[in-house]
């Protein structure tokens, strides 16, 4: 049985609609990566998951659960930790202090996220608005994770950053992968790095999803159609 699956999603942004159609299916402990070109759907995918946008149509389900109603705040509850597009961390907070605001019980605790990014604990005390971007990035990811989520969603969580920072940040999702059971779900643009860590890959194009299948069947002929590389 499916994890998360969406069947048939249609959303919209006012009188402008974003989602034709997606369906994705996420196995228990399984990385899934959500590709496609600019503006094809993938945030939009990712706020109806996470409740920030209610779809049209279709259906949503998570860990066995139909959460097409749910507020964000109880889909967060049930185990959906987001680490979103433009990191957002509290940048009046210490580090410490935002990494406490999202605390919950579970096995991620302060020892656990510093152990995944020692750079956090070193930075401890100091205003997260004067980390560096990569810093913010590991600060967004520790928050989600103190969250002790069952699925990871990593929404662009490399954009922007030098490549030693984003090859510290493709070590710590596959260390997450290696020593958890999460589920995790990322969007991102860099399918080399992308193809060392997913299991299985949805495409979308236009709002809708086009193809679906394991990392390895990913052909030449798909890429070059719907990612243009
Ligand atoms: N808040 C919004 N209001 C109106 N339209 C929106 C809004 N957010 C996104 N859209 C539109 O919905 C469509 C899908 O956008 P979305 O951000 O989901 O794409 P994306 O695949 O995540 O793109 P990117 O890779 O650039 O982040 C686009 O046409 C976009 O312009």
């Amino acid at each position: 049985m499916s994890f998360l699956s969406l069947d048939g999603i249609t959303a919209s942004y006012g009188a402008s609609q974003a989602l034709f159609g997606i369906d994705l299916k996420l196995a228990e402990g399984e990385v899934l990566a959500l590709m496609g070109r600019n503006g094809m759907g993938k945030s939009t995918t990712i706020k109806v998951i996470c409740r920030l946008l209610k779809h049209s149509g279709g259906r949503v389900e998570f860990a066995g659960q139909d959460i097409g109603s749910l507020p964000a705040h109880k889909a967060a509850r049930m185990g959906i930790g987001l680490v979103p597009e433009g990191r957002r961390c509290f940048t009046n907070l210490t580090v410490q202090e935002n990494l406490y605001a999202s605390a919950r019980p579970g096995e991620w605790d302060f020892g656990k996220v510093h152990a995944l990014f020692p750079r956090l604990e070193e930075r401890s005390d100091q205003m997260a608005g004067s980390l560096s971007g990569g810093e913010q990035q590991m600060l967004a990811i520790g928050r989600a994770l103190m969250t002790n989520p069952r699925l990871l969603i990593l929404d662009e969580a490399t954009e922007g950053l030098a490549p030693v920072v984003r090859q510290e940040i493709w070590a710590a999702i596959a260390t997450l992968k290696k020593t958890t059971g999460l589920s995790i779900l990322v969007v991102d643009k860099s399918l080399s790095e992308l193809r060392q860590i997913a299991d299985q890959v949805v495409v979308i194009e236009r709002g809708k999803s086009v193809w679906h299948g394991e990392m390895g069947a990913l052909s030449a002929d798909v890429r070059d159609q719907y990612l243009g590389v």
